[in-house]
């Protein structure tokens, strides 16, 4: 199957991972980079889950709950979205079921055919995100391809990718031809990518200015 990629915003809803071992440790360290709040939901759960509660709890309080015992049907009730981690394919089947029929999206970790989203391997650079899926035929390629990307994506991206931001608005203001804009954006990606990414709030300046200069003289 071919999945689409929408990109949702899931900051701060609610998530339950049901199963506290290696598969939901990886889940749940990608979720917390989105900014998720996650309950845990297992009778053991790993070391390293514990040791990533205390060490996110110290900064963001109540961001990660654990819960020591076997998962129960209405553990589903609070939660915007579901995690089947167990080890247990008839538990993960039962919950994928359970959620599909209370309209709860799920991710049952060992069978993509019960699962109403799977994800992606990802890159992430502040709020650049990258994310490869193979269609769940082979997840070890899928984690190839990120490397291979990873390698041609320079680490200022994301502070470029910030910056360009925060000046879009200013750059819209000033230079009101689209035309005009896309070659502003072009010259300044340019310019960073020649500089390894040091690019200042007066090289934008100047390149803003080279534009409105050429309207002006374009008007008379
Ligand atoms: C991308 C990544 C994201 C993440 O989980 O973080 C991810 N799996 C990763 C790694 C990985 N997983 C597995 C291996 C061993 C080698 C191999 O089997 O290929 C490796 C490689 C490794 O560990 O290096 C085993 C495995 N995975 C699934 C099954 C069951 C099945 O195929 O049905 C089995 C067999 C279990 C068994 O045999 O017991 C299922 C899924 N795994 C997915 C995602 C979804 C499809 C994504 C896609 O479209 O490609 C999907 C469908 C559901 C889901 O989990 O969302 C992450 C790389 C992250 C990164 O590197 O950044
Ligand atoms: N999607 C992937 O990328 C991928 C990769 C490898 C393995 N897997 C699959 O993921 C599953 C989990 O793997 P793992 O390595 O994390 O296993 P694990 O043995 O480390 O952890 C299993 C967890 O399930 C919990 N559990 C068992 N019964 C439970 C219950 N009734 N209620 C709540 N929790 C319960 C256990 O307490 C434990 O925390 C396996 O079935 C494996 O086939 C998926």
């Amino acid at each position: 199957m071919t999945y689409f990629p929408f990109y949702v915003d899931i900051s701060n809803q609610n998530c339950l991972v049901v199963g506290g071992g290696k598969i939901a440790y990886r889940k749940i360290k990608i979720l917390l980079e989105f900014n998720v709040r996650i309950k845990i939901i297992a009778p053991g759960i790993s070391r390293q889950i514990y040791d990533l509660e205390s060490e996110i709890n110290k900064k963001h309080l109540k961001k990660i709950i654990i819960i020591d015992r076997e998962f129960e049907d209405g553990d589903i009730d609070d939660t915007d979205f579901v995690i089947a981690a167990t080890d247990n394919e008839h538990l993960n089947s039962h919950i994928s079921r359970l959620c599909k029929r209370n309209n709860k999206m799920v991710n049952v970790v060992d069978v993509k055919e019960e699962c109403s989203f799977i994800f992606p391997a990802i890159i992430k650079m502040k709020e650049m995100v990258v994310g490869i899926s193979t269609g769940g035929n082979s997840p070890a390629m899928a984690a190839q391809i990120k490397k291979e990307i990873q390698k041609n994506i320079p680490d200022y991206y994301g502070e470029l990718i910030e910056f360009l931001g925060e000046n879009r608005d200013y750059i819209k203001s000033e230079v009101s031809d689209s035309g005009d804009r896309k070659k502003v954006y072009d010259e300044l990606i340019e310019l960073a990518n020649l500089h390894k990414g040091n690019i200042t709030g007066q090289d934008l300046v100047d390149i803003v200015n080279k534009y409105k200069m050429k309207l002006n003289s374009d008007v008379l």
